[in-house]
């Protein structure tokens, strides 16, 4: 729990960016204290080892900051890590689903064979607000033909119930209170 603290410490809230209305919760300054993210990283990944018995194939990173935790998680489960990126940054047969976030619409892509079907996947980002970015992410990998096991994520705005839009269970280490992104424990 201390080292959940000491996570929570590093994450810095700023006030109406990118738009009015949004207190965005900066992960990077974690990133500035090694013994955190080892700490981080190795709560996640204990996560996925106790609750999920199933081999893990796949470890998907959504762009951009899901890129900052998935490789590091995928190496860790012996898995194979593939990007969801915003359109136009994949070459070759990807699939394509557009969807709506906490500050607006946008399009995800992935290479058609990052998931093979019947594949064993979880994926990884930093913060789930309305849930679109993440339910985008689990329509890609089913349009491939694997099967998600678990969202992972450091924060969660619990009180915009990402979880309902899942088709998967969520995990999350930091809960916090409604868009404003309260820390409740
Ligand atoms: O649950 P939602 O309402 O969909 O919002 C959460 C998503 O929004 C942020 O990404 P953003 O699209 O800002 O991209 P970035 O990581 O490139 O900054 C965040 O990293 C999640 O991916
Ligand atoms: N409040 C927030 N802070 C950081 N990333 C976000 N993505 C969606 N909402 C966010």
């Amino acid at each position: 729990m201390a080292d959940i603290e000491r996570i929570r410490g590093l994450i810095r809230a700023n006030p109406d960016f990118p738009k009015p209305g949004i207190n965005f919760q900066d992960i990077f300054p974690v990133f500035q204290d090694p013994t955190a993210v080892e700490s981080l990283i190795t709560h996640l990944v204990s996560h996925v080892t106790s609750t999920i018995k199933e081999k893990i194939d796949v470890v998907i990173g959504l762009d951009a900051r899901g890129f900052l935790f998935g490789p590091i998680i995928a190496l860790r489960l012996a898995a194979a890590f593939a990007p969801v990126r915003k359109k136009g940054k994949l070459p070759g047969e990807i699939v394509t689903v557009e969807y709506v976030k906490e500050y607006g619409v946008d399009v995800f892509e992935m290479e058609k064979d990052a998931v093979k079907p019947g594949q064993n996947v979880i994926v990884v980002d930093d913060l789930i607000a309305t849930g679109g970015s993440a339910a985008a992410a689990g329509k890609l990998v089913n349009l491939s033909g694997g099967k998600v096991l678990k969202y992972l994520f450091v924060i969660e705005a619990v009180e915009l119930n990402g979880a309902a839009v899942l088709n998967a269970p969520l995990y999350s280490v930091l809960k916090y209170e409604d868009s404003g992104l309260k820390y409740k424990g």
